[in-house]
């Protein structure tokens, strides 16, 4: 049995503290590049890996474990790809060296590499979250092991020259220990030796990567990071995790019996039905048929768009399902008709819809725009699609945050989608649309008048600005930030939502995208919450009718307030995206530098 390896922290570790230097690649190999030595990036980066490093008896290369027995013992479909790939990579080094054919040798250590690859490798984003290739880090990175409920995570950086003021916090605050033994810490000089860390100025290939604290993290504790996606329910990690890296992960979120209140929701579906009882979807065939017919109508519109790229036809499909979820008769339940299945709110096949939604609307409004720019009722058109747009991206953000208050390691994806939120509800504020209702309503001419930049009601801004030049955020700071944002968010929501979602059947049945601390109990409800509000800045967009100027004047008037308070609401949620993008990557990442840029842009405006 191979030894396995973990990393505790040497010291207490506040939040949003980076824990390893900048770190470079044992092998990177960036997607479609001509430098490649094979067009397959896991046969390349393992190739790179086999040129600097042979594997050890203990079966590791590079320290790095290669799991070769786990992935390669079972006559399944992995281990029959990574045989292939073994033969491929030994006929290419064989070549190398010359020689017609590669022995049983050389092949023994291309299947260690290949599988210390799939092990161990992880994908490279760039600054815009584009996968940009795959690459193998040295063990400081690669012993730190997962959980579904992590207390680490990681970033890349570009630059090659690391100005010690942008550096200064980075030391190495982690060190190995075998796994699940009392053994000592390994001795130092035996893992690291130094040439896994960026030095200030060094010209090298490849990425960096950074490790950074996304909890307290108490001295001695491990360190982990995710191998998978966090948002995805209990079941579908575990089987992703097995797939892939041929573990049962048994962390705290995944042995929680009952499940938590998130993997709970990740998963909830709601049974409404005049001749059955909810309680059917105990049983877990009907449960797994449920599941199944409803993953695959979410997954078939998410594909269908992305191959195809019709984005009316993925919204219709995807609010089929939001709206109606599953009602025909199921298969093998005899008798049992006038079913109807609802995804709960919280359910991850919702979110992913509420993703893919909150992008196909933003793609027909900019296709509507571009079409047909002049003609007013495309303008009207491309408004009402941006507007839906920005509605979708608050419900995911909002919906996500609420998982997020059970579940802390959730914080990179509630960071990028309260960005996205921001930057939706803010250019909506821009849309020339606006200027038609101060036209018919004859309101002042300088639109926009009530907006002031800075919220009366917190210093969210002001936070976000300091902490942009402090760079770390304490964990008793970060508690006032965001409780100063809800406060201020549900708010403003509550006077815009029922303007963003007016006319949209689906997301009028969601009374409020932020508060969802009712809906676990709210069981079997067909609606997203238990809220009414009654909101003065509901506007009809009949205005184009001369026997009701008063009436333009009103929604003139509402317009211009409903925008400013779509303005206030998009600061918000960009900055608190930002505040937690700061926690994640640190202040000087691309993303806390994009929200900066923004917030600059639209305060020259105001
Ligand atoms: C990148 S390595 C992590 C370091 C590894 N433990 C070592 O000894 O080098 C990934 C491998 O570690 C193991 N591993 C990581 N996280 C685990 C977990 N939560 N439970 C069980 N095994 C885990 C699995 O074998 C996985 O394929």
């Amino acid at each position: 049995m191979e030894i396995e390896m973990e990393m505790r922290a040497t010291e207490d570790i506040d939040i949003s503290t980076d824990i390893t230097p900048p770190l470079i690649p044992l092998s990177f190999s960036p997607f479609n590049s001509s430098l490649n030595i094979h067009p397959s990036p896991d046969l390349s980066t393992s190739l790179r890996l086999l040129l600097h490093h042979r594997p050890t008896l203990t079966g590791r290369i590079a320290g790095l474990l290669s799991n070769r027995h786990k992935l390669t013992s079972q006559n399944d479909q992995l281990s029959h790809r990574i045989r292939a790939d073994a033969q491929a990579l030994a006929a290419e080094i064989a070549k190398q060296c010359g020689d017609t054919e590669p022995n049983d040798c050389v092949l023994e250590e291309a299947i260690v590499a290949l599988c210390a690859v799939l092990t161990n490798a992880v994908e490279v984003q760039d600054n815009e979250g584009r996968n940009i290739g795959v690459a193998v880090f040295g063990s400081t990175f690669s012993w730190i092991n997962h959980s579904c409920s992590p207390n680490a995570c990681y970033r890349f950086t570009f630059s090659s020259s690391h100005s010690s003021s942008n550096y200064s916090e980075s030391k190495l605050r982690i060190a190995p220990f075998f796994r699940n033994s009392q053994q000592a810490q390994v001795d130092d000089g035996v893992w690291c030796d130094g040439s896994e860390f960026a030095k200030e100025g060094e010209q090298s290939y490849g990425p960096r990567l950074i490790v950074r604290s996304i909890k307290r993290i108490k001295k001695g504790e491990e360190v982990t990071v995710a191998y998978t996606d966090l948002l995805q329910p209990k079941a579908i990690r575990q089987s992703e995790l097995w797939s892939k890296y041929r573990f049962n992960c048994c962390c705290k979120r995944c042995s929680a019996l009952p499940f938590t209140y998130v993997d709970h929701a990740l998963q909830e579906i709601s049974v409404s039905s005049h001749d059955l009882s909810g309680s059917c979807l105990n049983s877990n065939f009907i449960r797994d048929m449920v599941d199944r017919r409803l993953n695959e109508d979410i997954d078939d519109a998410i594909s269908e768009y992305l191959s195809v790229g019709d984005p009316e036809t993925c919204c219709k499909k995807l609010e089929k399902v939001l709206i109606q979820g599953l009602n025909d008769q199921l298969e093998g339940f005899e008798g049992k008709s006038n079913s109807k299945f609802m995804l709960h709110p919280l359910n991850h096949l919702s979110l992913n819809a509420y993703t893919t939604l909150a992008s196909a609307y933003k793609v027909r409004a900019s296709n509507s725009l571009s079409v047909h720019s002049e003609v007013d009722q495309n303008q009207l058109e491309a408004f009402d699609l941006s507007r839906i747009s920005a509605a979708y991206s608050l419900l995911l953000a909002g919906s996500t945050h609420h998982l997020f208050n059970y579940e802390p390691s959730l914080i990179a994806s509630v960071a990028n989608f309260w960005m996205g939120a921001g930057e939706s509800l803010l250019s909506l504020t821009r849309s020339s649309r606006w200027s038609e209702f101060v036209k018919v309503g004859e309101v002042a001419s300088d639109l926009f008048s009530v907006t002031k930049f800075k919220c009366s009601k917190c210093s969210l801004i002001d936070r976000f600005r300091t902490c942009i030049l402090n760079g770390q955020i304490r964990s008793a700071d970060f508690e006032n930030m965001s409780n100063e944002f809800l406060r201020c968010v549900s708010d403003i929501t509550q006077k815009v939502w029922s303007f963003l979602v007016n006319g949209y059947h689906f997301l009028k049945s969601c009374k409020d995208p932020i508060d969802f601390s009712l809906l676990m109990s709210t069981k079997n409800s067909g609606t997203m919450g238990v809220k009414a509000h009654v909101n003065k800045t509901d506007i009809s967009y009949s205005h184009g009718s001369e026997n009701c100027v008063q009436i333009c004047k009103e929604q003139a008037y509402y317009a211009d307030h409903a925008r400013a308070n779509i303005f206030q609401l998009g600061l918000h949620c960009l900055v608190y995206g930002g505040l937690l993008a700061i926690i994640c990557y640190g202040h000087n990442s691309h993303l806390a530098c994009h929200v900066q840029t923004i917030l600059d842009h639209e305060e020259s405006f105001v």
